[in-house]
């Protein structure tokens, strides 16, 4: 068994090994296992896999059983792929998501939204755990993400790097409004409904590799360029899925803040990260559901 998930952890770094055929596998296996045809997918961030417990009448595959799919290896990721529904709604969720730092290249970590794709759904939602940089957010804060700044982009680092495939789209496109706007204002409605309009923000978020977490300098430089929250995922799932046309809508929980000056004591830790997220289940939930039955209703229209 551990060699087995060692392969998978390891096994077909490059994003080539990925093929649409190879995609279009993973998907074919899960439909045929499965009569949900989720048009909403659903990454559970740190602390936030509890969502998927909310959903019912579910279908649960754990990664490892799943043909070309890695493995969690993070805690406070269970590693499972849960079909469900949620207020009533068909969705697909993935309760863990991949990392960059656990050696996994970003077209592997962002390659569950291709099968999201393929599978049919029109819209990700993406959750995360971040640091805030911005001083006026509070832990506990849910900060809608406006935009974000993909600084591994930055070094040359895409999960899109490769030959491109026009089945899943274009080889260059724009990134404009990627967080789609609409369900942005609708999430601040929806917030103020379930009282909740105090802790919600909204800003730009930025993915480094980690596993550390940043130094005061790096903070401060990030801070300057406009970025509200840190956190080491996200950026790639949105940036393949606004490459195959899905809907973006995601929100980072600010899990603690980025430690901003050296008298200050670190505390933020990986547990205590975790714990804000278990704290804050039965509110995100609420949030999400709301979101959810929105993307549903208005696609009805
Ligand atoms: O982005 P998610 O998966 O929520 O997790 C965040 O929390 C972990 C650090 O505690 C890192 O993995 C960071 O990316
Ligand atoms: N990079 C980074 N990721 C996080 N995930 C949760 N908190 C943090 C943080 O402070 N920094």
């Amino acid at each position: 068994m551990a060699a087995f998930i060692e392969s998978k952890q390891s096994g077909g770094g490059s994003s080539r090994m990925y093929t649409y055929d190879t995609l279009q596998e993973i998907a074919t296996y899960l439909l045929e296992r499965t009569e949900l045809r989720p048009k909403v997918g659903i990454i559970c961030g740190s602390g936030l896999g509890t969502l998927a417990e909310q959903l019912t009448d579910v279908d649960s595959f754990d990664y490892e059983t799943i043909p070309h799919f890695p493995v969690s290896t993070v805690a406070g990721h269970v590693g499972r792929l849960v079909f469900g529904y949620l207020a009533g709604v068909p969705v697909m969720c993935m309760q863990g998501r991949f990392h960059h730092y656990e050696g996994y290249p970003l077209a592997k970590c962002a390659m569950p939204v291709r099968v999201m794709h393929l599978i049919g759904c029109t819209h990700l939602i993406a959750t995360n755990a971040a640091g805030g940089a911005n001083p006026k957010y509070r832990v506990g804060d849910i900060m809608l993400i406006k935009d974000h700044i993909n600084l591994m982009g930055f070094a040359g680092n895409n999960p899109l790097q490769g030959p491109n495939d026009e089945r899943f789209g274009p080889r260059f496109f724009g990134m404009a409004n990627t967080y789609d706007p609409k369900l942005n204002q609708q999430a601040k409605v929806i917030a103020r409904q379930i009282g909740i309009e105090n802790e919600l923000r909204e800003g730009v978020y930025t993915c480094l590799g980690g596993p550390n977490f940043e130094t005061v300098a790096e903070v401060k430089m990030l801070s300057m360029l406009g970025v509200d929250a840190i956190g080491m995922s996200t950026v790639h799932e949105i940036i393949t899925a606004r490459h195959c046309g899905m809907t973006c809508f995601a929100f980072s929980l600010i899990t603690n803040m980025c430690t901003m000056s050296y008298e200050e004591e670190e505390e933020h830790c990986h547990d205590s990260i975790v714990g804000v997220g278990k704290n804050r289940e039965k509110t995100l939930g609420e949030f999400v559901s709301r979101i959810v039955k929105h993307i549903h209703y208005e696609a009805k229209k």
